[in-house]
């Protein structure tokens, strides 16, 4: 089914010149695109006030050169992240089904955070100081994409283990398509500030997460809590899914690295095939050696290297 697409060009957040598919329509250029599933679409919330108002104003352009960073990044990433999850698990959009990918930039005031709200992505601005725009980072745009698939497949609650696990397998996620490090924001946050992150895979005590069950936090179940500490505890899990995929030792356990493409297969068939609302640390144990042995069989390295990584964070 070829699909006539039009290209357009722009300049991201960080000034990084990139191409994406536009629609031509009475004269202007649109940040839409059809020919992936039900379409990629990029909107400008600038003047909106109550979500009732979202997604916003189609982003356009009177050429198919656009101008608003925020808005070709949401745009661009969020055609690379389709990519991913299309070509390399087999899945047409958040929905398995080919639902449209809807975006919208610049909302709030000085917003210093970016989330799926069920039906969109949502991304603000920053202050300047913590965050540039958040759509500016690839790994962000990976990151609230999958809340998406995940609200769609396990639908892990989003409080407590579970939510610890909603969060982590958005970091997983995010950073295999950020394929180049295992930080998690690190181009958008504290832009006067190089070489920092907002999350690390490979050291979460390095942004105050814990790294073993043993260190989890209890906090109350409550927006102030952080849902009982789901970007928080997030870490342990973090660090069990980075050991999995390039090995080392942690509190005294080796575990042998299998690769970063074998562990996104693993947590992609855990996360639609075996985890659940509910599902606890332990449940992610025992979802990842059942997706482990699916794939590579119960004898494989890869099973070992699962049950060493989350024994190395202290989960059995
Ligand atoms: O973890 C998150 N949301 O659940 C973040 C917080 C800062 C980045 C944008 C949104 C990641
Ligand atoms: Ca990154
Ligand atoms: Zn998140």
């Amino acid at each position: 089914n070829t699909v006539h697409q039009l290209t357009g060009s722009g300049r991201g957040v960080l000034g990084d010149r990139k191409t994406f598919e536009v629609d031509h329509k009475y004269g202007k250029y649109y940040l839409k695109g059809t020919s992936r599933g039900g379409g990629i679409k990029t909107y400008n919330a600038y003047h909106v006030i109550y979500e009732s108002q979202l997604p916003g104003t189609m982003v356009s352009s009177k050429t198919n050169y656009f101008l608003d960073g925020a808005a070709v990044d949401a745009h661009a990433y969020a055609e690379k992240v389709y990519d991913y999850f299309k070509n390399v698990h087999g899945r047409n959009s958040y929905d398995g089904n080919g639902a449209p990918v809807i975006s919208s930039v610049h909302v709030g005031r000085n917003w210093n955070n970016a989330a799926w709200i069920g039906t969109q992505m949502v991304y603000g601005d920053g202050d300047g100081i913590v965050f540039r725009p958040l759509s500016g980072a690839l790994d962000v745009v990976g990151h609230e994409l999958t809340h998406a698939i995940t609200e769609k497949t396990a639908n892990l609650e989003y409080h407590n283990e579970s939510g610890a696990l909603n969060e982590s397998i958005s970091d997983i996620f995010g950073a295999m398509v950020d394929s180049g490090d295992w930080l998690l924001g690190e181009d958008v946050y504290t832009p006067k500030q190089s070489g920092d992150a907002f999350r690390s895979m490979s050291n979460p005590t390095q942004y105050d997460q814990p790294d073993h069950y043993s260190r989890y936090v209890r906090l109350p179940d409550t927006p102030d809590g952080d849902y009982g500490g789901v970007h928080i505890n997030s870490g342990i899990n973090n660090k069990a899914a980075y050991l999995l995929a390039e090995g080392g030792t942690h509190y005294g356990v080796n575990v042998t690295g299998i690769g970063r493409a074998k562990t996104a297969k693993i947590y992609y068939r855990a996360l639609t095939l075996y985890l659940t609302s509910r599902s606890t640390f332990a449940d992610m144990r025992q979802a990842a050696i059942k997706a482990a042995t699916d794939l590579y069989g119960s004898a494989s390295q890869e099973v070992q290297s699962v049950k060493n990584a989350y024994s190395a964070v202290g989960v059995y």
